[in-house]
Parts: C-alpha cells; structure tokens; sequence
C-alpha cells in the first residue's frame, strides 16, 4: 500500500501524521513501529491520525514509537491542530477529542494553544512527585541536568517496581531563575530521552507551582522553548495550556 505521511515536530518531539478523514487506515503494530523507525521508516517519537468524531471538530488518536496505542500527547496534539489547519479542517480554533478527552485549542502568532486536562492530585513520593497530565508523569529535581545520563536514570524509574507494569515517563527538572525551568524526559514507550516532552514539561511546571513558580512558565527543552499556564485553587489546576511551536517539516510517500 502506498501511504501518503506528513512529518511534524513540536520542539524536537517528531511525530509521522496521517489524514484519516476517509476512516481507511488500520494499521498493526508492526506497521507503526517501522513508519517511527528511524532507520528503515520515516522516523518518529510516535504516530498520529486525524479522524472524524460526531461533535468534534476531529480526533486525535496517537501511537508511541513502539507501536502502541497510548495516552495523550501534549506536543502531538499541538501538532494536530496544526495539521488540522493546513487540511482546512479548523480555522484558528480546534475542538477535538484525545484518549485523556476533550481538548479546546487555538492558534495565534505562530504559535499553538492547547488546553490541557485539569490536574486535582500531585502525589508526593521520596524524592519526586508524581501526577497525570493526560499521561502519567515522575517529576524529580536535579541540581545539574546538563550533565545527567537521563536515560539510565530514567529508565531505571521506568522499569522500577513501582512503574514496570503500567510505564511511566520521567522528568528531570533544573530549577532557574526567573521563572524558568530546564526539562529533560525519558518517554515511556519511545524507551529514550525525547527532545520534548509536551505532557511532561506540564506536569514539570504545576510541580513547580509548589516551589512558588507562578503562571506562565518558560521551560527550555532540548528541542526548544515551551510555555505552560495555569490557574490554581487549593492545589486544584484547571484552565491549563500547552503553547509552543508545531512545525510540518516534510511530506511524503512510503510503500507499507
Ligand atoms: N510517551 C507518552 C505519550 C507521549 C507524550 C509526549 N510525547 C507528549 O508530548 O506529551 C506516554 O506513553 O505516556
């Protein structure tokens, strides 16, 4: 089969897009993990379709680099609503439904907006914490992240008794001033650090919130610059969004 693929990335974190407007894609695991090979496929930290839904503007199902299906992807879904606006599907505004639910979205300045789910439980734990922003997240500070070898430490927490069954993405955090914090994150599911983190560099930032970092935060990743807001009420976050940049790098044609 001749499949026609889009390539976008969000701040390094790279995903293959497919329109699925038409509901004729099923593809097995093995197909989506050799479209996010790097080295036999088109390469990517995971895979998406846009698709029809009844009451929805589209929907986002999204795949990890491995095959599977998984939870919500920040930068993919910023990515979508940008795909979404190249196919003419939205204007500036996006409606859609994930695997975590509903999101809301726009689109100024070059730069995408996407609403997040709220968060109502930060569970402390010895030396991190853990909480879930559409896909489960274990934030730790760390005093020098240049330096960290974020994959063994993150795999490590990955496949430690806790996380082997279900996974867990693991975020290393570097504290700077001015409001602003150095993400690093190995992705459950990619089993490797990722350039980005969508999910994980919000679920950073709400931890943050508990160290006096006030909405919005800046956050450095490998691939770039995120910005996440935020309203609080007694440890409640709602009114949470994702913004940053959703670029389409190229597209084409590969034989499946
Ligand atoms: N690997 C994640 C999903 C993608 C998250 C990430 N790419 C994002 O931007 O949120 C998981 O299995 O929970």
């Amino acid at each position: 089969m001749n499949l026609t693929f889009y390539k976008y990335q969000g701040t390094g974190n790279d995903f293959v897009v497919l329109d699925n407007r038409n509901q004729d894609l099923e593809l097995s695991r093995e197909q989506v993990a050799f479209l996010c090979d790097r080295r036999k496929g088109v390469g990517a930290d995971g895979l998406m379709l846009l698709q029809p839904k009844e009451g929805f503007d589209f929907e986002m199902v999204y795949y990890n680099a491995d095959g599977r299906p998984s939870s919500m992807c920040g930068n993919g879904g910023r990515c979508l609503v940008a795909f979404a606006q190249f196919l003419g599907v939205v204007e500036d505004q996006a409606y859609f439904l994930a695997a975590d639910g509903p999101h809301q979205a726009y689109l100024k300045d070059g730069l995408v907006h996407l609403q997040m789910r709220d968060v109502d439980t930060i569970e402390d734990l010895e030396d991190a914490c853990f909480l879930n922003t559409g896909s489960p997240h274990y934030v730790k500070q760390v005093p020098a992240l240049k330096e960290l070898d974020v994959y063994a430490e993150g795999r490590a927490v990955r496949y430690s008794d806790r996380f082997k069954a279900e996974g867990t993405n693991v975020n290393f955090v570097e504290h700077q001033p001015e409001n602003k914090l150095f993400v690093r994150t190995y992705e459950r599911g990619v089993e490797d650090e990722t350039f980005s983190c969508g999910t994980g560099v919000t679920a950073a930032a709400l931890a943050a919130s508990r160290a006096g970092y006030t909405s919005p935060v800046q956050i450095e990743v490998l691939g770039g610059e995120l910005q996440v807001s935020f309203e609080q009420e007694d440890g409640q976050f709602k009114n949470v969004f994702l913004i940053g940049p959703a670029v389409q790098v190229f597209h084409g044609e590969i034989n499946l």
